[in-house]
């Protein structure tokens, strides 16, 4: 018997595991491979087989059906489930996944109850927002305390082509997040689609009205953005005395626009905290 030791098996280059392949896995997987990440390095898990072939005809990656031994090689789990079936995913992948650091982007879901399914504490949250699919994103992260600086690195390059990230570091917040950005672009697209509507019922084309609302959109929330004034000074710019916006910024008021914006994004985060109530544990 020879007293070399046999040759260690190579180790399997660490491969980054997703656990749902929807919508937000996709805007996720498409910045792994922007980012030169192999497809071979990423696993995921999606039960239904339109959204398989989906996977395999965007990105090249063939995902399976069912959790599998190939998830051992993940040092990175990522949940991209519904809250409704994370917690059954969860107890699925367990004895898959240990030893891998997780990132949930699910709605509610606290990271205790995570924590728990998956016996680690190493748990992050994000709530990222659909324009992340062209990395024009705005994300929140949120760190249980055993992960560590290293950890909160891998995350955040995770995430970086994605769009902008921001660590909070009370996790109730992130409930307002997802009422505010998370479901944000949806309410971005209900008023693109009532201007719009009001641009063809003053006789503007489908098409003239949506370019011109969507113009608006983009060039005033990048206005926004570059400004170091307040949106109330921007808005008091665009509104001249006894002018078109004033009259339609006064039956906006009395309409209450603005506190049913506010009432209905309140709305949104109570909703994500019962996600956390009733499909946590
Ligand atoms: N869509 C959005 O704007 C945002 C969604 N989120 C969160 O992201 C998560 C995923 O949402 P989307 O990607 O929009 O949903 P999606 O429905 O596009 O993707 C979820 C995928 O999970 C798969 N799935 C179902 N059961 C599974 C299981 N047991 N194991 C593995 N995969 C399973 C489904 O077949 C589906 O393809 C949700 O928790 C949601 O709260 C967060 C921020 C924004
Ligand atoms: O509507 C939802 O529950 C998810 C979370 C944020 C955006 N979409």
């Amino acid at each position: 018997m020879s007293d070399t030791a046999a040759p260690a098996p190579p180790t399997p280059a660490s491969t980054v595991a997703f656990i749902g392949g929807g919508n937000m896995a996709s805007a996720l997987i498409g910045g792994l491979l922007a980012q030169g990440m192999a497809p071979a390095q990423i696993e995921v898990v999606e039960p239904s087989e339109a959204a398989r072939s989906g996977l395999l005809a965007q990105f090249g990656i063939t995902a399976q059906a069912l959790p599998g031994p190939e998830l051992r090689a993940a040092d990175l789990v990522v949940w991209a489930v519904k809250p409704q079936v994370f917690r059954e995913a969860a107890l699925q992948a367990r004895p898959l996944t240990n030893g891998a650091l997780h990132l949930s982007v699910a709605a509610g879901i606290r990271s205790s109850s995570i924590a728990q399914w998956l016996g680690t504490e190493r748990v992050v949250r994000a709530m990222p927002n659909t324009p992340a699919l062209i990395g024009r994103g705005m994300s929140a992260l949120f760190a249980r305390k055993a992960v560590d600086a290293l950890e909160r690195k891998r995350v955040e390059q995770l995430m970086a082509p994605t769009g902008e990230t921001l660590w909070i570091h009370e996790e109730p917040l992130l409930d307002a997040v997802t009422a505010l950005s998370g479901s944000g672009p949806a309410y971005v697209f209900y008023f693109l689609e009532a201007m719009t509507r009001a641009g063809t019922s003053m006789g503007l084309s489908e098409t003239q009205a949506h370019r011109l609302a969507v113009g608006t959109f983009a060039g005033a929330a990048e206005l926004a953005r570059q400004s170091d004034d307040a949106p109330d000074v921007l808005r008091q710019r665009v509104t001249s005395k006894g002018g078109t916006t004033h009259a339609a910024i006064e039956s906006m008021e009395h309409a209450g626009v603005g506190d049913a914006l506010v009432h209905a994004i309140e709305a949104a985060q109570q909703r994500a905290r019962e996600l956390g109530d009733e499909f946590g544990t």
